[in-house]
């Protein structure tokens, strides 16, 4: 059998998430950390802490931020675009239970990340409340449509490619999935990778956004609003879904918190001639959460 080509989409080249994974299932404290959500996202922080370990997850600098507004928001149910190998689905997770919610749905595109996140959530004891859909979002977004099981998104965490937020967010938008008054965006990395396009979107005026969509090419068979719901009911298999025109009628109150955090890029690399281990220095980078309320559709 052919080995699997290795990087695949979404994940390191040297299988962290694999070793983070047989990490978890050796410590000797195993059965300490069961159902317990914290104790376990405090055991891949430490894996994590060291930068050649370091996983691209929200961590305990951002995470809480968006804890807090899950709480404060209560919805019953949170989307997830890019699930990794589950620390936000864990965290957000356990969040949105102690509130009453009832759903979680983590879309990640890859399904080893995925693999790992369901071990995770499972060991978490988050089962119950944390299901992993695998697809590329646009896929699983629109299966929300076709099995009618969402017909609102309360909580959107956007977490996945940075190039996929805005064409991720139009989708939505074309689907009449947001209600004003009630669906709350949160963007991560908005400053660093950085997602220019989207935070344009989400703080432009209904005419700027219409201007927006005027000068974007589409591809020519592409679908909006009803007609597009009704290709996805229908089950049309080609349908485009990653390329679909926004809604410009919806209004947004949106804003960015800042954080410092730890990179994990090596920004300087010293080696010694007599073998003393390699000193790898990370830098300090500024990032984003852009929180958008959706308060209005005209
Ligand atoms: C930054 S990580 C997510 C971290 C995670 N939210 C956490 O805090 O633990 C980005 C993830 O998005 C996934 N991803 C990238 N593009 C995607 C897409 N189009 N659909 C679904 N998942 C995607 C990647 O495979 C990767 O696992």
């Amino acid at each position: 059998m052919p080995k699997p080509t290795i990087p695949y989409i979404g994940s390191y080249d040297d299988l962290r998430e694999l070793h983070l994974l047989h990490h978890i299932f050796s410590l000797p404290n195993l059965d300490s950390i069961r159902n317990n959500p914290k104790a376990v996202l405090a055991e891949i922080d430490k894996f994590s802490a060291a930068p050649e370990r370091h996983m691209m997850t929200i961590g305990p600098n951002k995470g809480p931020f968006i804890e807090n507004l899950i709480v404060e928001r209560k919805p019953s149910t949170v989307v997830e675009l890019g699930g990794f190998i589950g620390y936000s689905a864990i965290l957000f997770g356990n969040a949105l239970r102690s509130v009453g919610g009832k759903r979680y749905l983590s879309l990640e595109i890859n399904p080893v990340n995925a693999a790992v996140a369901n071990q995770l959530v499972e060991l978490a004891g988050l089962r119950d409340i944390v299901t992993i859909l695998v697809a590329p979002s646009h896929k699983s977004i629109a299966r929300f449509v076709r099995e009618n099981s969402i017909d609102h998104i309360e909580f959107l965490f956007l977490d996945h490619w940075k190039d996929r937020y805005l064409p991720d967010l139009w989708l939505i938008e074309s689907l009449g999935l947001l209600k004003p008054g009630v669906s709350v965006l949160a963007a991560d990395n908005c400053l660093t990778p950085g997602a220019p396009e989207y935070l344009a979107w989400v703080r432009a005026a209904p005419a700027q956004k219409a201007a927006l969509l005027k000068e974007h090419r589409f591809p020519g068979n592409v679908l909006q609003g009803e007609d597009l719901i009704k290709a996805i009911k229908s089950g049309v298999e080609d349908v485009e879904l990653e390329d679909v025109p926004g809604d410009a009628g919806y209004l947004y109150d949106t804003s960015i918190t800042k954080f410092q955090h730890r990179s994990g890029r090596v920004v300087s690399l010293h080696t010694s001639f007599f073998l003393l281990p390699t000193l790898r220095l990370t830098d300090n980078v500024q990032d984003g959460v852009e929180v958008t309320k959706v308060i209005g559709k005209e």
